[in-house]
């Protein structure tokens, strides 16, 4: 039956389309023609089901994929439904056809702007002229008095058809590799594109690569299946018979029947109630080649009204990074599609690690059309909703486990608070915060242990070593602080007050709490307060000038803590105000619209402590300027860092005062 004709276009040139268009990721031909290889076989399983086609009983539904390096040809081999010469037309001559133009003229458009649509499904079995120059097609249907088909077509319009060659049911697809395909050719690149796409498909995968050894290498296959390979310590006390043996086992390993490249059933598929914690580790270790454990994950299973299966891990940190750096593998019916596709999932869930498995996804359409598509809005809204859950069980039945977590889930869930309105109200009240007294607390726990000293009001730190002072300042009163010290806690202060109408949130070097402050028993008289505000007043003046800085404030205070001899206050809302003008970077017009508004900050100078006592008496001798200027310099600056890193020019006068001072106490202790 040989017949030739051509496959209907307007434009010659749809191959060399195809081929730029995908250039980027040329490897989704792997997942095309592997998954219409499972397809082939999991249609005819359906039919057989059905009691439409008879299989017999100790049939092994296989697919391979031969590789031959010599001759420059990958084949994938299956087993499943076969095609008819009819079907061939109908399947690959006219709706392959067709599907893969369309989806062209669809894109075509949108070719520049990379991984616009998700899957790239729907191009299909054409995909296979992104690497081969000739493809051929040769298959048995399973209808009872099939005869066999072969397709050809070298790349053009044209394609021939044949009788086919295959004496049992299936189809092999086999690929002649041309330039744009070479690297396929490379075992590893073959195996990356594999993995990447079949690890969890529904039909054992096996892969022989065909090569004509030569003889060397030949000698050095023998000799490597005679050889065991073990370290040097082992050597040591290893006897004949043990080698013997090892060896032994060895062989009978490498005779064993092969083992398939995939997972079949992938443990979303199962039922989580099937599932133990160490198949969920396993899983997690072998899919995201993480070696910690994770902290816990949820097994999304859901059949009605959409179907979503998938599990969602929660990582642990790794130590010292802030950014958590997640990752969601996408599958179709065990296909894999992409990583991260925050059309899809909800962005603030992309910080975990999990795998998605959605069949009804539509994935030829472009990422736009995605967004606004109601099955994906809706399969959001459903995982939001069971990771919000989880994580509200768990504060609820196992708050102390749940604590034990909170370093590492605590970015994660205030990034997904602000990220998303629903998932805030749902996890509001599982909201912890670590405090300097090393407790975790949630926001009304902390108002209602401290109201008595202070209401309504959160304090806290965002460096617990810079702001030490501030820390034991706090302790040492009883009070205690919020640490909010990652980079997502700046935002989320804001989103909490915004959140909390009537708490006000302040850093705890903002301002001096009242209870910081010794209090007056009695009156004060009115001389006294007139001799405090001189103080107040000639002090402002005096730093003003030393620092020249005009708008610094000065205030002199009875602190009840008596070793603090300053500190440097900076309003909540001017700290803000710099933090964001920071976040913003050299957002120019940003930095020209505050030019003129100056951070307000206080200089507090503790009455109660010896040095700023002797600092104030002195100051009244005009003699001692020289000794005052450089203590107050030096006050100033002990202020300035539990407030801010110094800078390099501040740090470097900062030891050379100290050096000075050092050297003139040292003298007098000498008497000289
Ligand atoms: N190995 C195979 N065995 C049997 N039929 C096949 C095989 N490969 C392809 N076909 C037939 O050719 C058709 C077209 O395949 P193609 O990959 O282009 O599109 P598809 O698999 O239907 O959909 P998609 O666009 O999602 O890939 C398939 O629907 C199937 O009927």
């Amino acid at each position: 039956m040989n017949e030739k004709g051509n496959l209907s276009i307007n434009s010659e040139n749809f191959l060399p389309i195809i081929k730029k268009w995908l250039y980027t990721d040329k490897d989704i031909f792997v997942r095309e023609l592997v998954s219409n290889a499972c397809d082939a076989v999991t249609k005819l399983q359906k039919l057989a089901r059905m009691g439409e086609a008879e299989i017999p009983e100790d049939e092994k539904f296989e697919i391979h994929v031969v590789l031959n390096q010599d001759l420059h040809i990958l084949q994938i081999i299956d087993n499943g439904i076969g095609m008819t010469a009819n079907e061939i037309k109908k399947y690959i001559n006219q709706i392959a056809f067709s599907g893969a133009t369309d989806f062209l003229a669809k894109f075509q458009e949108k070719a520049e702007q990379e991984n616009e649509i998700i899957g790239h499904f729907g191009l299909g079995f054409y995909s296979a002229f992104m690497v081969a120059d000739k493809v051929e097609i040769d298959t048995l249907s399973y209808q009872a008095e099939a005869q066999g088909a072969k397709w050809l077509c070298e790349g053009g319009i044209d394609y021939e058809m044949d009788a086919g060659n295959r004496e049992t049911r299936g189809t092999t697809i086999t690929l002649y590799l041309g330039e744009d395909g070479k690297e396929f050719l490379e075992e590893s690149t073959l195996y990356a594109a594999l993995r990447k796409y079949c690890s969890f498909m529904p039909v054992p995968i096996f892969v022989d690569i065909v090569k004509e050894s030569t003889e060397a290498e030949k000698e050095a296959e023998q000799k490597e299946s005679n050889t065991i390979h073990i370290s040097p310590e082992e050597a040591e006390n290893l006897t004949k018979e043990d080698a013997l043996e090892k060896l032994e086992a060895k062989k009978a390993e490498d005779n064993e029947d092969p083992k398939p490249l995939n997972d079949t059933t992938p443990l979303w598929q199962k039922q989580p109630k099937d599932c133990t914690d160490e198949e969920y580790k396993a899983f997690y270790h072998q899919v995201f080649f993480d070696m910690n454990d994770p902290l816990f994950w949820i097994h999304l299973n859901m059949d009605y009204p959409f179907r979503l299966k998938g599990i969602l891990y929660f990582p642990k940190l790794v130590e010292h990074m802030d950014v958590m750096d997640g990752e969601i593998k996408l599958y179709a019916n065990q296909v894999y599609i992409a990583d991260n596709i925050k059309e899809v999932v909800p962005e603030f869930l992309l910080l975990l690690k999990g795998v998605l498995d959605c069949p009804d996804m539509p994935l030829n359409v472009s990422r736009s059309a995605l967004q606004n598509d109601g099955y994906v809005e809706k399969m959001s809204t459903y995982i939001t909703k069971k990771v919000a859950d989880k994580l509200t069980q768990l504060f609820k039945n196992e708050r102390s486990v749940y604590e034990s977590f909170w370093n590492d889930i605590g970015v994660f869930i205030k990034y997904g608070c602000m990220r998303e309105e629903k998932f805030y109200d749902k996890v509001k009240d599982a909201l912890l915060f670590k405090t300097t007294d090393g407790v975790y607390e949630t926001l009304p726990e902390y108002l209602e242990k401290n109201k008595e000293k202070h209401e309504n009001k959160l304090f806290f730190v965002s460096d617990e070593n810079l702001q030490a002072q501030y820390i034991r300042l706090f302790k040492e009163q009883g009070l205690e602080a919020a640490i909010l010290s990652t980079p997502v806690d700046k935002p989320f202060v804001s989103f909490l007050e915004y959140k909390n109408t009537g708490v006000s949130i302040q850093r705890i070097d903002a301002d001096i709490s009242e209870t910081l402050q010794k209090k007056e028993d009695t009156e004060i008289s009115e001389a006294k307060k007139q001799a405090e505000e001189h103080t107040n007043t000639r002090m402002e003046a005096f730093f003003r000038g030393l620092l020249q800085n005009d708008s610094l404030k000065v205030s002199v205070e009875d602190l009840k803590a008596e070793s603090i001899s300053a500190m440097l206050l900076l309003s909540e809302k001017s700290r803000r105000m710099l933090e964001m003008m920071e976040a913003y970077g050299n957002a120019t017009e940003l930095k020209a619209m505050f030019a003129d508004v100056k951070p307000e900050e206080t200089l507090v100078l503790n009455r109660s402590n010896g040095l700023v006592k002797n600092l104030l008496d002195m100051s009244e001798k005009e003699e001692k300027k020289e000794d005052v200027e450089m203590l107050s310099r030096h006050v100033y600056d002990l202020a300035l860092m539990s407030h801010r890193p110094l800078t390099s020019e501040e740090m470097t006068s900062f030891i050379d005062r100290s050096n000075i001072l050092l050297e003139k106490l040292s003298s007098l202790e000498a008497g000289r």
